[in-house]
């Protein structure tokens, strides 16, 4: 099977930015707008006039021309339900592995959304994330979504030998998989904001079909402290999520963030003796298109509860976290 998605055309994905030089806008300006982060006509149709004026160079009436002729690439405007019905019907989703999990999430992971993964240490967080930088590269007919993988690390987590021993189990060359695997650590919350600059970059330059951030949160808590800074933390974490989103919006793919929990002190129901809640507060909680509950269950099985999704109900399933990555709990797989 091959594994080389570099020469696969992107037919109807994303439009360089310098195709924008076919209607008049120059290639300067072009460049001033790549240095800037935006290497997609998507990326510039998306974006508010003020945002694209703080980019050097482009003034009012340039951001003007730019947005005109960005929004005759891009469609924009009202459509019917019945087409977004057909589209949403065509959405790809990638396989965590486990069949119970994929069931919950209705398939699996939703590639142009966001899904949280979110539970105290140990529930597999990780595990889930090195599975499916493996399981996206598949073929469509086997759960994949058949694109490469950029995993940003911010914990010092990521073991390539995970990656190794869940290609195995496909049956896939685990050279190539770890090849079509970018990986970054970020060292602090503007580092991690800056590396979603690159990934655009390379997102543009050939098909990758899954971002993981593992964990989002983690450099936040470490790089504001106290209540005094949590209004510049939640700043800072919205600029983050909202490239997030575009990026997810832009390029169709997956997006993967964990999270960490804390005890929740206020509000708690007096009938659950361990409340826990994720970090990161409303923000994060409406940026995040899935979010799914990681809990500790039975030796090696871990239970997953969906919390908060646009369509799907709240339910359990119980997964496995095995030497060959996620599967179902041994039982039920025999
Ligand atoms: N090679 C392996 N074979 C089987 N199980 C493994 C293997 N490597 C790790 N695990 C299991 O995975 C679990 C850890 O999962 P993971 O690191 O994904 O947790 P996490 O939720 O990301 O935790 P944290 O918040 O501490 O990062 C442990 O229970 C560990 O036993």
């Amino acid at each position: 099977m091959s594994q080389e998605f570099d020469q696969v055309e992107i037919a109807t994905g994303p439009s360089l930015i310098s195709k924008l030089q076919e209607c008049g806008i120059s290639a300067t300006d072009c460049q001033k707008l790549e240095l800037a982060g935006y290497h997609t006509i998507e990326s510039v149709a998306f974006t508010p006039k003020k945002h694209l004026m703080t980019v050097k160079g482009i003034s009012d009436a340039k951001a003007d021309v730019i947005l005109q002729e960005s929004s005759k690439f891009v469609s924009m405007g009202f459509t019917t339900a019945t087409e977004v019905h057909a589209r949403r019907a065509d959405l790809i989703s990638v396989t965590t592995g486990s069949r119970n999990l994929d069931t919950i999430l209705g398939g699996g992971i939703e590639t142009g959304a966001i899904t949280e993964l979110f539970g105290e240490f140990r529930t597999g967080k990780s595990q889930i994330c090195h599975q499916l930088a493996v399981t996206c590269q598949l073929p469509i007919s086997m759960g994949g979504a058949e694109g490469k993988c950029l995993y940003i690390d911010t914990e010092g987590t990521f073991r390539p030998v995970r990656i190794l021993a869940v290609a195995e189990r496909y049956g896939l060359n685990g050279q190539d998989v770890l090849d079509n695997v970018a990986y970054a650590r970020a060292y602090n919350a503007d580092h991690q904001q800056q590396l979603l600059i690159h990934a655009s970059a390379m997102m543009a330059e050939s098909k990758f079909a899954l971002l993981i951030i593992d964990s989002a949160m983690n450099l936040y808590r470490t790089d504001f402290s106290g209540r005094g800074e949590l209004s510049a933390r939640q700043m800072h974490l919205a600029k983050f999520l909202r490239n997030l989103m575009r990026l997810a919006d832009e390029y169709g793919i997956a997006v993967v963030i964990t999270n960490q929990v804390v005890a929740q002190v206020d509000g708690a129901n007096p009938y659950n003796p361990d409340p826990k809640k994720p970090i990161g507060g409303n923000i994060l909680a409406h940026a995040s298109t899935t979010r799914l509950f990681l809990k500790k269950g039975r030796a090696t099985t871990r239970v997953a509860k969906i919390y908060d999704s646009p369509c799907l109900p709240e339910s359990d399933a119980t997964y496995n976290i095995g030497a060959d990555g996620i599967g179902d709990p041994i039982d039920e797989e025999a």
